[in-house]
């Protein structure tokens, strides 16, 4: 199997392709909420009429929050649960809602206590390479929810609680049926332990230019030395 990428070199990709080639974050993360909308729409074997999208307020939320639009825009029903802070949400999770509210999409803040979802496909999107510390609530209960759902479960980049790096579960972490993760393979990926989280494994690709491999790549052997 792939080696993988560690999240530094990952993160060190990002930001070359977007402060210095100059292509921008919202143009990334739409395209990768596209490959990842088009996969579930045309590529799985899934047959599902209704959707819940489970979204942090970081970017892998903003993922989420972009997928299920287009979910919503392919005549899927939708419906988003945000778990997090939202004031302390990142620019572009924040611009992804915008664009979801106008656009009609029902968004609620996952309750405690409630019932699991009964939705046909459960899409992950609370936690992805920025995952750093264990696991606490509210996120706890909403990947217990998760965990508890009849629906096939796909996670978004990495199963959310799974250290992208280490393949280990900080706590607690999701159980997918299918992980599409973007870009590039994580090293993580590869530790016996994380094969249970992660089920079936596609990478998405992206466009990443080249250049941005090379850069990325570069700066991380200059980091470790
Ligand atoms: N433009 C970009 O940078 C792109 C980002 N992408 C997505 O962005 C993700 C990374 O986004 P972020 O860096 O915003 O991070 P995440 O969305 O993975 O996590 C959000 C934030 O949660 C906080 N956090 C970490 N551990 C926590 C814990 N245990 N409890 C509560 N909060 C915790 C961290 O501050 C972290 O930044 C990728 O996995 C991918 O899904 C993709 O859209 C591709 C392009
Ligand atoms: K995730």
């Amino acid at each position: 199997m792939n080696e993988g990428l560690a999240s530094q070199t990952i993160k060190a990709i990002d930001a070359y392709t977007i402060n210095e080639i100059g292509i921008p974050s919202m143009v990334l993360m739409e395209r990768a909420a596209l490959a990842i909308a088009d996969e579930l729409l045309d590529h799985t074997s899934i047959s599902a009429a209704s959707y819940a999208v489970v979204c942090g307020t970081g970017n892998n939320g903003g993922d989420g929050l972009a997928i299920g639009r287009m979910l919503h825009q392919a005549g899927k029903t939708v419906k988003i649960y945000l778990v997090g802070n939202v004031d302390k949400a990142s620019d572009e999770c924040r611009k992804q809602l915008r664009i979801a509210k106008n656009l009609g999409l029902t968004i609620d803040f996952l309750e405690e206590g409630a019932e699991s979802f009964s939705e046909d496909v459960v899409l992950d999107a609370l936690f992805g390479i920025g995952l750093d510390r264990d696991v606490e609530e509210p996120h706890k209960t909403a990947i217990d929810k998760i965990n508890r759902s009849h629906g096939y479960v796909v996670a978004v980049d990495v199963p959310s609680g799974i250290s992208a790096d280490t393949g280990k579960a900080m706590g607690t972490a999701v159980i997918a049926d299918s992980t599409l993760t973007i870009g590039f393979m994580k090293t993580g990926f590869n530790v016996k332990e994380a094969q249970a989280f992660i089920g079936k494994l596609k990478v998405m690709a992206i466009g990443y230019p080249e250049r941005s491999l090379l850069k990325g790549l570069i700066k991380e052997e200059l980091t470790n030395d």
